[in-house]
């Protein structure tokens, strides 16, 4: 049967991050994708013009009509915007969700842009992150959950130490900040894995995030190990930039490319 995954995150207009890069990783991957919209942003390629909430009573309505029909095999959160939209995200799946739970604590957009309000880091601190299966912060996500700056690769060890104190599964700090290569760390709290990745060449890295997350949550709704599932989601990634970076679309950092993966051969990614 097919898997069935679903996001919980913001609308970017621009199609390149938020829910729409998640369906698009959902529908190239084989699976169903389903959405629960958190907020709705106003933003293209070049930067972020506006951000608006949508209320708490239309993202509880969305996922009860969500888990009342199509119980979903694997779940990401994405942008949630503020303080109330975390509590309210954890509270419902707190007590209607079994499936894996990919977080990334979406912060900050690739154009610079807030997309979370400062109050909001301690809800995630306490409510949303102990029910992750995996966490995916990003280097300035990772020194803010974590406390403490990283400059270097044992930084990055010693962040994910103290993010597994929040209680996740697992944590997967990415690298792509760093100026050199795009090498992430997984730590699941007996064992570092090390992921390397080639640092492409390319300012077209709009939604890279947003596609590792529904990419790791596509891994593990169809079974794969948290570790397995970070590789795949990382080839998936990086076949995604390799052909944004020759396909430019808007002014500004373009998207992800989730083109190059149709009609390839599901045994090669395997
Ligand atoms: N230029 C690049 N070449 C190859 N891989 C990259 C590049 N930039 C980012 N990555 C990879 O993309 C993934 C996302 O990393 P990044 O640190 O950019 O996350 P992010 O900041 O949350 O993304 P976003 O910009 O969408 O918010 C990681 O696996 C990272 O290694
Ligand atoms: C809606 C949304 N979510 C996440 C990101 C992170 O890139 C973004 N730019 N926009």
């Amino acid at each position: 049967m097919i898997k069935k995954c679903l996001t919980i995150a913001g609308s970017d207009s621009s199609g390149g991050a938020g829910v729409q890069a998640d369906l698009k990783t959902f529908s190239a991957l084989g699976t169903y994708g389903m959405s629960c919209i958190s907020a709705l942003t106003a933003q293209n390629t070049q930067g972020v013009d506006k951000v608006e909430n949508v209320s708490q009573a239309m993202i509880r309505g969305q996922l009860a009509a969500i888990y009342s029909d199509i119980v979903p095999d694997a779940v990401k959160t994405g942008m949630l915007s503020c303080r109330e939209t975390v509590e309210t995200v954890a509270g419902f799946l707190e007590s209607h969700n079994q499936a894996p739970l990919v977080v990334d604590p979406v912060m900050v957009a690739t154009t610079g842009a807030r997309l979370l309000d400062e109050e909001a880091i301690i809800s995630y601190k306490e409510r949303l992150i102990p029910l992750a299966t995996l966490v995916t912060p990003n280097i300035p996500e990772a020194e803010v959950l974590s406390g403490m700056a990283i400059h270097t690769e044992e930084d990055m060890k010693q962040a994910a130490e103290k993010i597994m104190g929040l209680g996740p599964k697992a944590v997967l700090i990415k690298g792509g900040h760093k100026v050199h290569d795009a090498t992430d760390f997984l730590y699941d709290g007996e064992t570092f894995h090390v992921f390397r990745g080639e640092k492409i060449d390319t300012e077209n890295t709009h939604g890279t995030g947003c596609t590792l997350s529904s990419a790791l949550a596509v891994y593990l709704a169809q079974g794969y190990s948290v570790v397995r599932a970070a590789a795949l989601a990382k080839k998936y990634l990086t076949g995604a930039i390799r052909k944004a970076a020759v396909e430019k679309v808007g002014h500004g950092h373009g998207p992800v490319s989730h083109f190059w993966f149709y009609g390839n051969d599901w045994g090669k990614m395997k």
